[in-house]
């Protein structure tokens, strides 16, 4: 497979350069080349498939034969190792659970692929890799996890201080060996800028092998597209057409929704439900893209103002306003609304979701205004307990925490406080 910089000014490359760059020499995100839809035969015989030959289907022709397909199979096997439950709350609402994994996020997935993609690469390679990352909340905890130990690679994450949850501050701060922790005196768009500064800054690449493992680089990106084969899997039997809705903020989740239906997927509708972060909901109404500085919510892991995944949405579309208007909805909600929702789902619903999850749900009910008859699906991102202060206080009921998260609740952090990029650029040369 090709990939072609959506800046057009880098020469197109393939897939195994793509993921080694992350981002191309333009400061364009990757973009796949070709997208050939799947056999309608794959749709028709899905119920019959493992999720592991789902995804090997779904995957290989972005991969193509840089890694093969014996390597492939076994990267995917190791990546989805746990499962990916779907919760009927009625006729009109499914939830699909993507928080069973590693760190009780849905960035586990991309998290652990990329990082054995990446081992493979470097199999044979003596120069050590670093691996830059912003995050909001939970790319951090996810790609930490992924990482941890994988040869040869360095991994840098920044975080914006006092702006994530306690528990995802843990996930990221208290691994150490080859992963270093940076808090950064800002918000998420400042982490995301001083690293997508670095992989344009010569000083640095001249020294050092950079990459990201943001939603920009591809193998993060797209194997957030099985979610979407997974909830069709579970629910084709009874719905044939879902309406995806999904809690967005950097866009790359839903983004590979949409490349999902290029693959043929049927798709009646997305929803990508914010909070007032809402650079792209303000956009589908007035047709101007007019980002703004990110703003802390009860939801941060989606606190950001400027969705990096946003043109390669546009370009799945063609660059049409039109045709992206057919096929995506957004809506914006306030914390009230979100402590509203939470609580609405432990009453009615007997289920306790995290803020993000929450506002998905807000989405599927004011999509379902619309178009009542639709069967929607809300992705549920993170497992409540990443956000037990917040959940605990809306629901007043004990929230029961997962072994995984326990584990670290103890463990001292450890991170490195800057404030400019010229902190961060002395910090990478020293290493
Ligand atoms: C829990 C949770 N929900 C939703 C999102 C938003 O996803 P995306 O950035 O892919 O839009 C994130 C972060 O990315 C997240 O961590
Ligand atoms: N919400 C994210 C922000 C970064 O998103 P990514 O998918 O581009 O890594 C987070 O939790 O860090």
């Amino acid at each position: 497979m090709t990939y072609y910089s959506l800046n057009r000014k880098a020469p197109e490359t393939t897939f195994k350069d793509a993921v080694i760059r992350g981002l191309a020499p333009d400061k364009g995100l990757y973009f796949p080349k070709e997208i050939s839809p799947l056999p309608k035969a794959f749709f028709a015989t899905i119920a019959h498939k493992t999720n592991h030959e789902i995804a090997f289907e779904a995957i290989k022709q972005f991969v193509g034969t840089e890694i093969p397909e014996p390597i492939l199979k076994s990267i995917i096997e190791e990546t989805l190792n746990f499962n990916f439950p779907i919760i009927n709350l009625n006729d009109q609402i499914s939830i699909l659970e993507l928080f069973h994994g590693q760190t009780m996020a849905f960035k586990d997935v991309g998290a652990r692929f990329m990082a054995r993609c990446l081992g493979f690469f470097n199999r044979n390679n003596n120069n050590e890799v670093t691996v830059l990352v912003a995050t909001s909340g939970d790319t951090g905890g996810a790609v930490a996890n992924g990482f941890l130990g994988v040869k040869g690679v360095n991994v840098v994450i920044l975080y914006p201080s006092g702006k994530v949850s306690k528990i995802q501050e843990k996930q990221l701060t208290t691994l150490g060996k080859n992963i270093t922790a940076i808090e950064v005196d800002g918000v998420f768009d400042d982490c995301q800028d001083m690293v997508k500064r670095a992989f344009v800054d010569t000083d640095l690449t001249s020294t050092m092998q950079l990459t990201s493992a943001n939603s920009i680089n591809i193998a993060r990106w797209l194997p957030q597209l099985f979610y979407y084969l997974f909830a069709y899997k579970a629910l084709k039997p009874k719905y044939d057409d879902i309406v995806f809705c999904v809690p967005s903020g950097n866009y790359g989740n839903i983004c590979a929704g949409m490349v999902a239906q290029k693959l043929g997927l049927p798709v009646e509708h997305f929803v990508a439900a914010n909070n007032a972060n809402d650079a792209v909901v303000r956009y589908m109404d007035t047709k101007t893209y007019n980002p703004k500085p990110s703003m802390a919510t009860l939801s941060n892991a989606m606190d950001v103002g400027n969705p990096s995944n946003f043109v390669r949405i546009q370009e799945l579309y063609n660059n049409s306003f039109e045709d992206l208007k057919s096929h995506l909805s957004t809506f914006s909600f306030s914390d009230t609304e979100t402590e509203g929702a939470i609580l609405e789902l432990f009453n009615a619903h007997n289920y306790i979701a995290d803020p993000h999850g929450a506002i998905g749900y807000l989405g599927a009910k004011a999509y379902l205004k619309k178009n009542p008859k639709a069967h929607t699906v809300v992705l549920e991102t993170a497992h409540p307990t990443k956000f037990l202060d917040v959940v605990k206080r809306v629901i007043q009921n004990k929230v029961e925490i997962p072994v995984q998260i326990r584990a670290i609740m103890d463990k001292p952090k450890s991170s490195i406080k800057i404030a400019t990029y010229k902190e961060l650029k002395a910090l990478l040369l020293e290493s």
